[in-house]
């Protein structure tokens, strides 16, 4: 059978465009709100609870969804998945009121929690162990592109025909996503399109809790009691409230700091996105070229990252030190840079630090952590940006990410989690990778 040269990078484009499809259907409420309160009559505090229904989800569903993706497989747990979000995306038109919204989206945002984790399990299948980061940055970047796309393409759906007719087409749009994952994704040992020698440099250089005979495997107990997922979990609990304050708030401090207009915040506050795609990709190649200038190992490739990230949400952090609101703009450029930077470097850290048996299982579990933070600090920005104004919550955020490295640092050991409950006994460690 003909091999296809560098099948990995068309397989991580296949999870990219399943993140794509995840953060367009995520977003396709936000972008319709405004003719959903209108329709359907909903206030701004029921539509606060439509929110917190997909987050709450979200949040709580992580850990399970990573767990079955770990039982069922990266293939047909990510197509279940994806068919129950693309379906109850398309069901969210027959909602008539703010409670059925409520469902539905929650019902999706149950669905869409294994994005994240299926992205990683399969990250961690189909790149050797040095290529890891560089993977979860393209696969990670879907979130915002997903997120640019949503816009313009739920506008024209709802000026063409309706609200509804915005759900339906990202239902079926999720949908067709989900059957082309089905034909086209395989494990790289039962892929005939894969050439040996690419097989062999893939899993070559993979660590021993990667390889397919590695039978190991941590309960979901084991995880939690273990020191590794503490210095991963904390750091990412630290470091979501930021993803999740420049997704939601940026418009509205743009309007209440600086009064722009619609035409304003249209022009200016996509550009905090487009500098957190390039922090998940340029974020996931850092890893790499830190090993090779500073000779460190894989885990400590990746803390120098979140290090940076951290120093980097400083800028941010210093809005309220500035009156102009370009230079408010090109702060938080520097802080969706530094977020998705850092944040690529924590999700890949599940990887290098877990196996194959339970890596979505133990990313889910951080991805709680992460989603409990965020859905927190934004009921925090909440109660407090119109008392106190949004820069001391930016500079919060840029102390939350210093505590984080510093967490990262002293926590987190150059070790797979298997290392750390055998006692430094049998199994790999990550570190000599
Ligand atoms: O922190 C932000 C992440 O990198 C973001 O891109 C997603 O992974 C997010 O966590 C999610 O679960 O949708």
């Amino acid at each position: 059978m003909r091999k296809i040269k560098g099948l990995r990078w068309y397989m991580i484009a296949l999870v990219t465009l399943g993140t794509v499809l995840g953060y367009l259907t995520r977003n396709t409420v936000a972008v319709a709100a405004p003719t959903l309160q209108e329709q359907l009559h909903i206030t701004t505090q029921q539509y606060s609870y439509i929110i917190a229904a997909y987050s709450a989800c979200y949040t709580v569903m992580q850990p399970v969804a990573g767990y079955i993706l770990d039982i069922l497989g990266t293939k047909v747990g990510y197509a279940v998945f994806a068919i129950f979000w693309a379906v109850f995306c398309g069901a969210t038109a027959l909602a008539g009121s703010w409670g059925g919204l409520a469902i539905a989206r929650g019902a999706v945002g149950a669905a869409e929690a294994a994005m994240i984790p299926a992205g990683l399990k399969a990250s961690s299948e189909w790149f050797p162990a040095k290529e890891r980061s560089i993977a979860v940055g393209y696969f990670n970047v879907g979130s915002s592109i997903g997120a640019m796309i949503a816009p313009p393409l739920v506008v024209w759906a709802i000026m063409i025909h309706s609200w509804e007719m915005a759900f339906v087409i990202t239902g079926v749009l999720s949908f067709g996503w989900a059957m082309l994952w089905l034909f086209f994704y395989k494990h790289p040992k039962d892929q005939k399109k894969l050439s040996d020698e690419e097989r062999d440099y893939i899993i070559g250089g993979q660590e021993a809790q990667h390889q397919t005979n590695n039978s190991k495997k941590l309960s979901a107990w084991q995880i939690l009691r273990n020191r590794q997922f503490w210095g991963i979990a904390l750091p990412r609990f630290l470091a979501e409230p930021a993803w999740g304050t420049f997704n939601a708030w940026i418009p509205l401090f743009m309007f209440k700091a600086y009064g722009f207009n619609l035409k304003e915040i249209a022009m200016f506050a996509w550009m905090p996105m487009l500098f957190a795609d390039l922090g998940c990709v340029i974020g996931g190649y850092l890893p790499p070229l830190f090993q090779r200038w500073f000779g460190v190992n894989l885990i400590v490739s990746r803390k120098l990252v979140v290090t940076m990230g951290a120093f980097l949400m400083i800028g941010p952090g210093t809005i309220g030190l500035f009156t102009s609101p370009y230079v408010a703009i090109a702060l938080l450029c520097v802080g969706g840079f530094a977020h998705q930077a850092l944040s690529g470097a924590l999700i890949t850290l599940s990887s290098d630090v877990f196996g194959r048996n339970e890596v979505a299982t133990a990313n889910g579990m951080t991805g709680m952590a992460a989603w409990t933070a965020s859905t927190l600090f934004a009921l925090v920005v909440g109660a407090l940006a119109d008392k106190i104004g949004f820069s001391p919550l930016f500079a919060v955020l840029a102390v939350f990410d210093l505590l984080g490295a510093l967490v990262i640092w002293t926590v987190l050991k150059n070790k797979s989690a298997e290392d750390i409950v055998d006692e430094g006994g049998v199994g790999h460690t990550a570190a000599q990778s």
